[in-house]
Formats: C-alpha cells, sequence, structure tokens
C-alpha cells in the first residue's frame, strides 16, 4: 500500500559546493554551505533519499548517457549476451537476478526481477600508482563494434558512457566531503575511505514492451533492496516505478524533478552512522501509465567506497547510551555477501536481518 501522507524527497541545490563556487570563502559562500548540509542531514536522517540540483552535469552529458542506453538495449538479445562477464561488469539477461534476496527476504513475488542491464566500473588501472587486484577492481568488458546486427549508434557508447562515469564518479565524491560536513567530522574522515573507491555504473531497462497493457501487476522490474556502497546517484527517466519505503512502513513512488538527480544512501553510510542515516529499502514496479506500459530506463552510480575500508560505526556518531549495531567488515566483504544473494539467487544469510524486518513489516503489495 501507498500512501500520500507528507512524504517527501527534499530537493537540495548543491552549487555552492561545485565548481568554482566551492573555493569561494566569502562568509555568504561559507554560510551557503553550511545550510546545504543542514538539509542533507535531515533528508539523510528522515528519508535516505534527496534530489540533487546545481550538480554542474551538463545536459549534453545527460543526453550523451540516454543515447548509450539506447544504443545498446535496442540490439538483438543475442548480441547483447556477448558481453556477459563472469565478474560484476557487462550483460545481465532479463529475469536473472532477484534483488530481494540480497536482503535474506524470501523471492515472493513468483519470478525475477525483469531489468536488464549493462555495468562498468572501476578497473586496476583506474587509480594508478596502486596495484589493486584485478578480483575486485574487475575489467570492464566493452561491446565489439564489429560483426553482424551490431547497431551502427554503438560507436557512441563507451566513449559516452566513460563521459558520464567520470563526471558522476566527481559528483559523487564532492557528496562525500558534503557528508563529511554534515556529520560535523573531521576533514578526511570519508574521504579517505573512497579514493580509490569499487565505482560501478549499471544501466538498466526496464523490458516490458511498452504500451502493452498489463497483466501482470504482480511483476518486479526489482525487488526490494537497499543499496550497498557509500551512496547512490541514479539518473532515471521521469517515469513512474521506483519506490521508496517510508519510516511508517508505507511505499512512495518517487519521479525526479526535470533536471534533478535522485541521490541515495547505501549500507555503508548506514553501518558509519550506526543507522542515524538511513540507507532506504526501494523496488522497481511496473512503468504504468494509464493502463499501459511505458519505456523506463536508469542509471545507478554506486560509490561503494575502498575495498579495505574497514566499516563500523564512527564513535562520535554513536550516542550516549546506544551500542554500535554493527560489527567492523570491509566494503569488499560487505559487498560480496549482498552481491551473493541477488546473483546466485541465494538468500543472503549475511547480517542483513534488520534490513529484511523491514521489507516483512512493510505492506507487500
Ligand atoms: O531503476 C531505478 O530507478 C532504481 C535502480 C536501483 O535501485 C538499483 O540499481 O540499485
Ligand atoms: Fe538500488
Amino acid at each position: 500500500m501507498t500512501s500520500e501522507t507528507d512524504f517527501k524527497v527534499p530537493v537540495i541545490d548543491i552549487s555552492s559546493y561545485v565548481g568554482a563556487e566551492a573555493g569561494d570563502m566569502s562568509p555568504g559562500a561559507m554560510a551557503a554551505r553550511q545550510q546545504v548540509a543542514r538539509e542533507v542531514d535531515e533528508a539523510c536522517r528522515s528519508v535516505g533519499f534527496m534530489q540533487i540540483k546545481g550538480h554542474g552535469v551538463p545536459e549534453r552529458t545527460v543526453q550523451a548517457l540516454k543515447d548509450a542506453i539506447d544504443a545498446f538495449f535496442l540490439q538483438d538479445l543475442d548480441v547483447k549476451k556477448r558481453t556477459m562477464s563472469p565478474y560484476n561488469r557487462g550483460y545481465t539477461a532479463p529475469n536473472s537476478e532477484n534483488l530481494s534476496l540480497s536482503l535474506g527476504v524470501e523471492a515472493t513475488y513468483g519470478a525475477n526481477d525483469f531489468f536488464e542491464a549493462f555495468n562498468i566500473g572501476a578497473d586496476q588501472h583506474c587509480y594508478p600508482p596502486l596495484e589493486l587486484p584485478s578480483e575486485v577492481y574487475q575489467p570492464n568488458t566493452w561491446p565489439s563494434l564489429e560483426g553482424d546486427r551490431v547497431n551502427p549508434n554503438l560507436a557512441v557508447f563507451r566513449p559516452n558512457l566513460e563521459l558520464w562515469f567520470s563526471a558522476i564518479a566527481k559528483l559523487a565524491r564532492t557528496l562525500t566531503k558534503v557528508f563529511e560536513v554534515a556529520l560535523k567530522l573531521p576533514e578526511g574522515t570519508l574521504t579517505k575511505l573512497d579514493d580509490h573507491s569499487m565505482d560501478v555504473l549499471r544501466c538498466i531497462n526496464y523490458t516490458l514492451e511498452p504500451s502493452t497493457a498489463v497483466t501482470f501487476q504482480d511483476q518486479m522490474g526489482m525487488g526490494e533492496h537497499t543499496d550497498y556502497g557509500m551512496l547512490t546517484v541514479l539518473w532515471a527517466d521521469r517515469v513512474a516505478g521506483l519506490q521508496v519505503l517510508a519510516k511508517d512502513g508505507t511505499w512512495h513512488d518517487v519521479l525526479p524533478e526535470e533536471g534533478a538527480l535522485l541521490v541515495n544512501l547505501g549500507d555503508v553510510m548506514g553501518r558509519l552512522t550506526n543507522d542515524h542515516w538511513l540507507s532506504t529499502l526501494h523496488r522497481v514496479k511496473p512503468p504504468i501509465v494509464n493502463g499501459k506500459v511505458q519505456r523506463r530506463r536508469s542509471a545507478a552510480f554506486f560509490h561503494d567506497g575502498n575495498m579495505d575500508a574497514v566499516i563500523k560505526p564512527l564513535p562520535s556518531l554513536v550516542s550516549e547510551g546506544e551500542e554500535p549495531l554493527y560489527p567492523p567488515l570491509t566494503v569488499w566483504e560487505h559487498v560480496t555477501n549482498k552481491l551473493s544473494g541477488s546473483r546466485r539467487l541465494e538468500i543472503n544469510q549475511q547480517g542483513s536481518d534488520r534490513e529484511a524486518a523491514r521489507v516483512r513489516a512493510s505492506i507487500r503489495t
């Protein structure tokens, strides 16, 4: 059930932290940054999702992303499958994952998630001169531009995705700095956790055939889950589908405003803040407008943090009389536990009881 209570995903203009404005040390600019930090703190405590404006990502970069998504997904399934990889990279076919299993919740919708996806990520050459392991900073698998039935528009695919990846990697690091100020942490507390972050960009296409009448209301585009890392920057078509679980256990549709990017916290921020900031559950229902399926695309940039960063509640964020809710764990250990649920279609047994209980308590419509 969804309710129309006063649930809102706040819109926050972060331009005072972006580009040249970030270096402006005038009292007005410093006050503007403090105001942004307060708004971010409030959004992270109450919702765990926000809409970011003033992010500095130009419209032509957004268009480049959309062109890349279209060029790839409009190809035949067998052509897309040529980019499958044993790693968290390349193509994922429809109905091959089940995100609710990443939480330790049994599958409930009778079928796997109907999204298809293509992932790229930070590989071991992304952060010279560090010698990072290729099992974690995995090689990308780009589609070949040669061969029969290859979409001629595919030439833009790699440069366009790389353009988006680097713009959002920069934005994610700006947001880490804002988080540090919002949480009143000494400079470097969070930025030392993400200088070689295991970033992954996942382009997603929800594959129900557009314009068809909906016969299976209970199908899931993407099952309930929390994101795993520090934060996620999400671009999405302005079409219904994404829903967010509010504190009162009700689900709410979330549509980004024109020009806004959605940002949500992942489990790493929940763990660091002893759950004072929320790693909020979300899911994607079939994108339906007036009884008909719409095309819906999205691109989630997961800023997970350094593989070897040890994550545990920060002492200054554990309130008086509270216990730390989580034992120490590296980012890599946490992400592998989670992926083993969604990818191997096995229930994740590793310490997601708190999130799983919240899903079960929500009203599952
Ligand atoms: O497609 C969307 O809007 C959400 C995607 C998402 O939540 C994810 O990939 O983790
Ligand atoms: Fe997500």
